[in-house]
C-alpha cells in the first residue's frame, strides 16, 4: 500500500475537506484510496467512511505504538480490491488527515505519524489570504523537519524518521489568478496537488466536541467532486510512497487471527466455535457514535456483536456483555430517561452482567444527566453520581490509566492508553443520585498516569461488574480482549 499524510499548518485549515478531495481525485484517476486519521479523534474519519464508504482508520502512534499503527493501516488493504499490490499504478493510496497542525501535540503529533509510516507530507495550507507566501509556508515547514522533536515512542521504534514535505493543497484559493500564481510561486521541488475553491457546501456544521458526525451531516456529494475537481490525481498518486510495513510481516491483514489486528496479543478469550461465542451488545445510535473501526473489528472477532440503539427506544437484547461507547446523549437526554434499554440493563447489572461505558456511555450509566439548560434527566442510575454539562471542555487529550484491579476490563497494574474530550463533568452527590454522598468511599478500576480521569486522580467508576470511564481506550489496550473475557465468564454462569 501507497500512502501519503495530509497535514495542516494549523487546526481549521479544511484538512477534512482536503482529504475527501484528493481521495475523490485519486478515484478519478483511476487509484483507490483508503481514508484514515493520525491521533484519536472520531469525528474526521466517520467523514471520510461517509464520502468513502470504507471505514477510516484512526492511527495514533501513543496509543498504538508505530507496530500497531502500521498494522492497522496495512488490515486496510482488505477493505479495497488492488489490481497489483506493489504496482505504484494500481496499489492502494492512504489517504492519511493530519490532526491540528503538522508538528503540534504533546504524546504524537502528525508530523510523528507520518515518520512512523514513513510517508511523504502534503502541505493543507489555507490560501484564502495569500499569494506567493503559500510557498514560503511550505518551505518553512519543510525546513522546520530538522528542528521537529518526535517523540521518542517513534524515534526509538523507527530506523531513519523522516518528515518529508514534498507538495501543497491551497484550501479556499479561488480558480484562475489566484490558484496559478500560488503554483507558480512554488519551490521546484514542492509538488503542486491543487486548490480547492471555497464554496458554502464544503462548510461542515459543528457544536460541541467538532464537526458534526459524517453520518448526520456529510459533505454533499456534488461539492466533493467539483472539490476534486482541482485537485491533481495523479499528482497526489505520485507524492505518495509505500507505506512502512509491520515487521510481523503478515502482509493483507485479514484471516491472520490476532497477529493480524492492530491489537496485542489476544488471550483466547472466547475461543471455540462460533456457537461457544459471547455475545456484545453495542449501542449505536445518534447519542452513542464513538466507535474505532478497530473495535468493531476486535469485539467481532471475539464475540457475537449485537448493536442496538437506547435513544431510539430499543431495548436490551439478549447478551454477555455490554458497551456503551462515547458520544452525546445530553442531545438525547429526555428520550434515554425514557428508554427501556436503561432500565434492563439497570436490573442486569445488578445481576453481574459485565458493562463498559466510555464517556457518553459513562454518563448514560449515572445516576442523572443534567444539560446546559438546567434540566437534570434520570440516567440508568448503575454507577453513583451525576453528570453535569458546560459550555466548554473539561478534558481534551491523551490518558494513561493504572488499573486498581476493580472492575472487568484490566487486570491490576496494568497500564491502558487513550484518549478524552469532553464538555461534561462526573460528581458523586449530583442531582439525583440519592445514594451516594461526595465522601462516600466509590469504587474506581483505575488510576490515573495522564489527563483527568473522573476527579483528576481515578477514572472507571465501578458498580457490580459496571465499569464507566471518561477515558476512550484503544483495542490496542487489550480492554475489549478483557471485556469478551468477562462476559464469556458471565455466560458460562457461577
Ligand atoms: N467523548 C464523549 O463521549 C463526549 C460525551 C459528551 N458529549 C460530553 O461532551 O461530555
Amino acid at each position: 500500500m501507497y500512502g501519503l499524510v495530509l497535514g495542516g499548518t494549523a487546526s481549521g485549515v479544511g484538512k477534512t475537506v482536503a482529504a475527501l478531495a484528493v481521495s475523490r481525485a485519486l478515484s478519478e484517476a483511476g487509484h483507490d484510496p483508503v481514508p484514515a486519521k493520525a491521533g484519536p479523534d472520531y469525528i474526521d474519519p466517520s467523514h471520510h467512511a461517509a464520502a468513502l464508504g470504507r471505514p477510516s482508520r484512526t492511527l495514533d502512534t501513543w496509543m498504538q505504538g508505530v507496530e500497531g499503527v502500521r498494522r492497522n493501516l496495512h488490515r486496510a488493504a482488505a477493505d479495497v480490491d488492488r489490481a497489483a499490490p506493489g504496482d505504484p499504478a494500481t496499489d492502494a493510496v492512504a489517504v492519511v488527515e493530519g490532526m491540528m497542525g503538522l508538528y503540534d501535540g504533546s504524546a504524537t503529533s502528525t508530523a510523528a505519524t507520518a515518520a512512523a509510516l514513513d510517508v511523504p507530507v502534503v502541505l493543507v495550507v489555507d490560501a484564502g489570504a495569500g499569494m506567493q507566501s503559500v510557498g514560503a509556508t511550505a518551505l518553512g515547514f519543510r525546513e522546520y523537519a530538522a528542528h521537529a522533536d518526535l517523540p521518542a515512542h517513534v524515534r526509538d521504534a523507527v530506523d531513519d524518521p523522516r518528515v518529508d514535505v514534498v507538495g501543497v493543497v491551497a484550501q479556499k484559493a479561488h480558480t484562475g489568478r489566484h490558484a496559478d500564481g500560488i503554483r507558480e510561486a512554488l519551490p521546484d521541488d514542492i509538488a503542486w496537488l491543487g486548490h480547492v475553491p471555497p464554496a458554502d457546501d464544503l462548510m461542515v456544521p459543528d457544536r460541541h466536541l467538532g464537526l458534526e458526525m459524517g453520518d448526520e451531516a456529510p459533505v454533499p456529494e456534488a461539492a466533493i467532486a467539483e472539490a476534486a475537481e482541482t485537485v491533481d490525481g495523479e499528482a497526489a498518486a505520485r507524492a505518495a510512497r509505500p507505506v512502512a510495513p509491520p515487521s510481523a510481516a503478515e502482509g493483507s491483514g485479514r484471516g491472520g487471527g490476532v497477529a493480524g489486528t492492530d491489537t496485542p496479543g489476544g488471550r483466547g478469550a472466547a475461543g471455540g466455535t462460533d456457537g461457544d461465542r459471547p455475545t456484545v451488545a453495542v449501542a449505536a445510535d445518534d447519542a452513542f457514535r464513538f466507535v474505532y473501526p478497530a473495535t468493531r473489528e476486535r469485539l467481532r472477532e471475539l464475540a457475537t456483536v449485537e448493536p442496538f440503539a437506547p435513544a431510539a427506544g430499543d431495548d436490551l437484547p439478549d447478551c454477555d456483555a455490554v458497551y456503551l461507547p462515547g458520544g452525546y446523549p445530553e442531545n438525547h437526554a429526555a428520550a434515554l430517561s425514557s428508554s427501556p434499554a436503561l432500565s434492563t440493563l439497570a436490573d442486569r447489572a445488578a445481576d453481574g452482567l459485565p458493562v463498559l461505558g466510555e464517556c457518553g456511555g459513562l454518563m448514560a450509566l449515572s445516576a442523572s444527566l443534567t444539560t446546559v439548560d438546567g434540566e437534570t434527566h434520570r440516567m440508568a442510575g448503575i454507577l453513583p453520581g451525576g453528570v453535569r454539562m458546560h459550555d466548554r471542555y473539561r478534558a481534551l487529550d491523551h490518558v494513561e490509566l493504572r488499573a486498581t484491579g476493580d472492575g472487568v476490563t484490566a487486570a491490576a497494574g496494568e497500564r491502558h492508553r487513550g484518549h478524552e474530550f469532553h464538555y461534561s463533568s462526573h460528581a458523586l452527590g449530583e442531582a439525583g443520585d440519592a445514594s451516594v454522598s461526595p465522601d462516600a468511599d466509590a469504587r474506581f478500576a483505575f488510576d490515573v498516569e495522564r489527563g483527568e480521569g473522573i476527579d483528576g486522580d481515578r477514572d472507571g467508576l465501578v458498580a457490580h461488574r459496571t465499569v464507566g470511564t471518561y477515558a476512550h481506550r484503544h483495542p490496542a489496550s487489550g480492554a475489549f480482549d478483557r471485556l469478551v473475557a468477562a462476559a464469556d465468564e458471565y455466560a458460562r454462569g457461577p
